[in-house]
């Protein structure tokens, strides 16, 4: 059996994931690019709530499958960071602050009539495999967020100047999400680097980014599918047709 890999190595493996983020799908990059019409940034923020809805029951779900109390303490930080606490913001308000700045109602998010079939089953995967797994792999799961401050930063520096008409208010969940992230990702990479000792289990926490950056691109493909090939199925295609 293999060695495993130093610590040092191992955290640069998982580093190393960082070229199949979504920030290089062709849908992030025509956003990035301003190349994106109004209604593929509306498309996105719509498919994207469900995701921001799905994070604090996924997180949830891994603080259920956790018996240790300092881990927990740490952790339901998550879940307060989206849905906000007394005098605080929480995510999911942002996001609905971003909707309204794209031309998307609040009633239209929680609606979620228009989000995509592709973009509910892999956010499920997402939210089920939290729940089967032990915590340990749930915690790692959650490491494409090393990737994240990167892609908040691209938004937050480029949607003023390619997209002018959304309001920069609706901008702030990004700056939220610089250092939460941040946080979140040293506490969930310590945790990472700990629990997967042999070769094995280094190979498996591999896996498991690998899945959950799959998921993440695989929103992004359903997304082109409707807003940029127009294929359907997606919301209003049978008026369409
Ligand atoms: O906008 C993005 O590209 C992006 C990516 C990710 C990610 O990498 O999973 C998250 C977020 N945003 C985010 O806002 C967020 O709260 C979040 C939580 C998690 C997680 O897996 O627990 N990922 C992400």
């Amino acid at each position: 059996m293999s060695e495993p890999w130093p610590k040092d190595e191992f955290e640069r493996r998982l580093r190393a994931k960082g070229t199949r983020y979504h920030i290089h799908h062709p849908y992030h990059q025509m956003m990035h690019n301003g190349e994106c019409t109004r209604e593929q940034i509306q498309g996105w923020v719509i498919n994207r709530f469900y995701y921001q809805i799905s994070i604090p029951i996924k997180d949830a779900n891994l603080l259920a499958n956790c018996p240790d109390p300092d881990v927990r303490r740490e952790w339901v930080q998550r879940i307060i960071d989206h849905d906000g606490a007394p005098g605080e913001v929480g995510g999911i308000e942002a996001w609905l602050a971003l909707g309204e700045a794209v031309g998307v109602s609040r009633d239209t998010l929680w609606s979620q009539e228009q989000v995509l079939p592709g973009v509910r089953f892999a956010v499920d995967a997402y939210v089920n495999f939290v729940r089967r797994v032990p915590w340990q792999e749930a915690a790692c799961s959650s490491l494409t967020e090393l990737f994240a401050p990167e892609i908040h930063k691209q938004r937050l520096t480029g949607w003023p100047d390619h997209y002018p008409w959304i309001d920069a208010e609706g901008l702030s969940y990004f700056r939220k999400r610089l250092s939460e992230a941040r946080r979140d990702v040293e506490h969930g990479l310590d945790l990472t680097l700990a629990y997967f000792r042999t070769r094995a289990d280094q190979e498996r926490a591999l896996d498991i980014l690998q899945f959950k950056l799959d998921v993440l691109w695989t929103m992004l493909d359903a997304m082109t599918m409707a807003y940029v090939h127009h294929t359907p199925p997606y919301f209003n295609c049978d008026e369409a047709s």
